[in-house]
């Protein structure tokens, strides 16, 4: 897995929400001096840019109307990214509930997924690192089946709740886990994230620390390294 200049190497990560798959890989890409790549990202923003124009994001017709005009760009770095739509920063923006409760609608639409697939090929394909770690929820299936080290990262529905909701200050636990279940519930009639697909190597952080996870991780990318030469 030696890197070619052209062509960096790409390390797939998908999972359930709350599993840790954004800080996680955002650790794991930092520790190698590689790029990051977050694909939920962009399905929030589209929301965003969805609610801002003001079209409903339960009708599939009106969403597609706007890809036109998603002017999305995002950072690789994973010391710090921010996410834009044309000049607005929605770095924060994107991660409101109220946007949690909508991304679902968005992204099961399938000319979205067509036209995010593309963006993030490209976006991979243009790292000038060494590698990129790209995490969502159909990288290792989808978007890179081919990708020399690719991980599914899962931790028990107990835990990925209490990791959520620890995070969102002024929210109950309660609703949290329920958005939480309701969206995963959503989002696995599109794609199985719960599953390893073949040759995917499954990491379970139930019972791992964060950086026991890394660590993890960082074990089967080894791997997949020894294994490719
Ligand atoms: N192994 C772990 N142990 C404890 N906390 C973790 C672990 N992995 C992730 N976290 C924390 O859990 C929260 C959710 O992680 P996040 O990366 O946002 O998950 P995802 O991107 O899968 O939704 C974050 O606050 C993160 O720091
Ligand atoms: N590769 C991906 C990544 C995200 N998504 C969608 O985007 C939403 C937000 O993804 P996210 O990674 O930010 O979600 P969290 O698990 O971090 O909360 C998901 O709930 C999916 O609806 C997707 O469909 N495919």
């Amino acid at each position: 897995m030696q890197h070619d200049p052209v062509h960096p190497v790409v390390v797939a990560v998908d999972g359930p929400a709350g599993s840790g798959k954004s800080s996680v890989s955002k650790e794991v890409a930092r520790r190698l001096g590689w790029g990051f790549l977050d694909t939920g990202a962009a399905y929030r923003a589209l929301a965003w840019h969805a609610a801002a124009c003001g079209v409903d994001t339960a009708d599939a017709a009106s969403v597609v109307s706007c890809l036109d005009s998603f002017d999305y760009r995002i950072g690789t770095d994973p010391t710090g990214y921010t996410v834009h739509v044309g000049s607005t920063d929605v770095t924060q923006a994107i991660r409101e509930p109220g946007i949690s409760g909508v991304v679902s609608q968005v992204a099961r639409v399938p000319e979205v997924r067509a036209h995010l697939i593309e963006l993030f090929r490209a976006i991979m394909a243009g790292e000038r690192r060494g590698g990129i770690v790209v995490e969502g929820r159909d990288i290792t299936t989808v978007v890179a089946p081919d990708a020399p080290a690719r991980i599914l990262l899962t931790a028990s529905e107990e835990v990925r709740m209490a990791r959520r909701s620890a995070e969102l200050v002024g929210h109950s636990a309660a609703t949290t886990g329920q958005q939480l279940r309701a969206r995963d519930a959503a989002d696995s009639k599109v794609v199985d994230f719960m599953n390893a697909a073949d040759g995917v190597v499954t990491v379970d952080s139930t019972d791992l620390d964060f950086d026991q996870t890394v660590e993890a991780m960082l074990d089967v990318i080894r791997d997949a390294q020894v294994r490719t030469g």
